[in-house]
Formats: C-alpha cells, structure tokens, sequence
C-alpha cells in the first residue's frame, strides 16, 4: 500500500489554485472537490493531470443505483486515480458505481479506486445519533459500513484516523482508509469533529491523509506540505 498526504484543494477557480500548485516543484497526490469541480469542470482535471499529479476526485455521489452508475461511467473517463460514494447509499448503489467506472475505464487503464465515505469527520457521535438518527456508537457504525463497503467490491473507506485501527484489524490491511480531519496540534480545528494529527494519524495505521486548510492557509504551504509528509510518513 502507498501511503500519501492528499492536498485538498478547496479553491474557487483555476486561477487560485494555479497560482497554489506553481509554488511546488514536486509531483503531488490533490484533492478536487466540489467547490473547484463544479466552478471549472472536467478542465480543472485535464490541468492536473498534465502537471503529472495524482488526483482523488470527491465529489461524494449518493443518488439512485441507476443513476450513480451512469455517472460513474462519465467519472472513470477523467483518468483520476480514487472517486467516492457516501455508503449510506447502500450496497446496491455502491455496486452500481463499480459497475459504472469498470464499464467507463477506457481499455488497457486501471479504473480508479473507488472508495465510500462512512460518517463525515465534521460529524461527532452525538449529532451522528441525534440528527442522522443512528442509534449507534461511531466506531461501531463505521465498521458496519465499511463492511457493507467491502461487501459490495470498493477498495477502502473515508472515515477518522481515529477508527483505522479497528478497521484495518478487522477488513484488513488492503482496505484502504482514507482519513481527512487532519490538524497541527496547533491548528484551529474549523468544522472538523473527530481531528487528528498526522503523527497520529501514522501511528493509528492511515493510508492517506486528506490535508486541506493547515497547508493551504499556511505562511508557507510547500515547508507545512513537507513537514505534513515527514510526520505522517515517518521520514
Ligand atoms: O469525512 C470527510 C470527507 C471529506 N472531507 C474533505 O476533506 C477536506 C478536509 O479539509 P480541511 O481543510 O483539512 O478540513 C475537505 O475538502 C472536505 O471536503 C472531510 O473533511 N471529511
């Protein structure tokens, strides 16, 4: 399993996170959400791509089994290395994304990773079980939908670094985690619950990090990236 820090580049146009990507000499593994893909579209891709960096597209798909598939389809023509689905969707609809980027993969590609997102990190157990009415801890509702993840033939999860243990324990070391929520000890946490540094986060077994505002509001964001790097991989 390659590990990596993700940057997540939560810009509002070509324009920002152009002049974010040209601060950095080396190739790097970025985050396009929704707020950069819905303002540039499939074009923001192309540019990555052609700068030779590494893309996980999170744009979170959570609709109907048919129309998840079709629009997993048009995703897997990006040539992006990891896309997501919310697993609450359940096991039909995450069965029908494999389907569709497996169906969309041009010939002789891999199709990217796909991987569910299972409780959003900006969400604690209490509004968990308060607003989204699962009667459930966290951890054990994270498990739970990994398995169903698993189940339905996804590569990994999004979740906390806080559940990768218990995770990678019981799904195994091949199922990828994918852990956002990543803060200095420093760092103001913003919307984040369950918050982790990248020490930690190396410590509790995470595959990647997903690294968004500590480095992109940093004085300097190639010396914070670095730094991120080091203490998540151990260098
Ligand atoms: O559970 C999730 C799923 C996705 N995210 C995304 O990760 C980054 C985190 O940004 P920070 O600035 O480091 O908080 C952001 O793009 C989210 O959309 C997440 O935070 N939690």
């Amino acid at each position: 399993m390659n590990k990596a820090v993700i940057i997540a580049l939560d810009f509002k146009n070509f324009e920002e996170t152009k002049a974010f990507i040209d601060q950095f000499e080396e190739s790097l593994y970025v985050k396009v959400g929704m707020e950069l893909f819905y303002a540039e579209g499939p074009q923001i891709i192309k540019y990555l791509k052609e700068k030779n960096h590494k893309i996980f597209l999170d744009l979170k798909l959570h609709d109907i089994p048919n129309t998840v598939k079709s629009a997993m389809k048009n995703l897997a023509r990006l040539g992006v290395d990891m896309v997501n689905v919310h697993a609450a969707g359940t096991i039909p609809m995450m069965k029908a994304a494999v389907e569709g980027l497996i169906e969309g993969t041009p010939e002789g590609e891999n199709r990217p990773l796909c991987i569910a997102v299972t409780q959003l990190t900006s969400t604690s157990e209490e509004m968990m079980q308060e607003q989204i009415l699962i009667n459930e801890t966290l951890p054990n509702t994270v498990l739970k939908y990994a398995q169903f993840t698993k189940e339905a033939g996804l590569d990994g999860i999004v979740c906390s670094a806080l559940e990768t243990k218990e995770i990678h324990e019981k799904l195994g070391l091949d199922f990828v985690t994918c852990t956002p929520g990543i803060r200095q000890a420093s760092d103001s946490v913003d919307d984040q619950k369950r918050v982790v540094t990248p020490e930690k986060a190396r410590e509790l077994g995470s595959d990647y990090i997903v690294v968004g505002r500590s480095i992109t509001r940093a004085q300097n964001p190639v010396e914070t990236y670095q730094l991120i790097n080091k203490q998540f991989l151990g260098l």
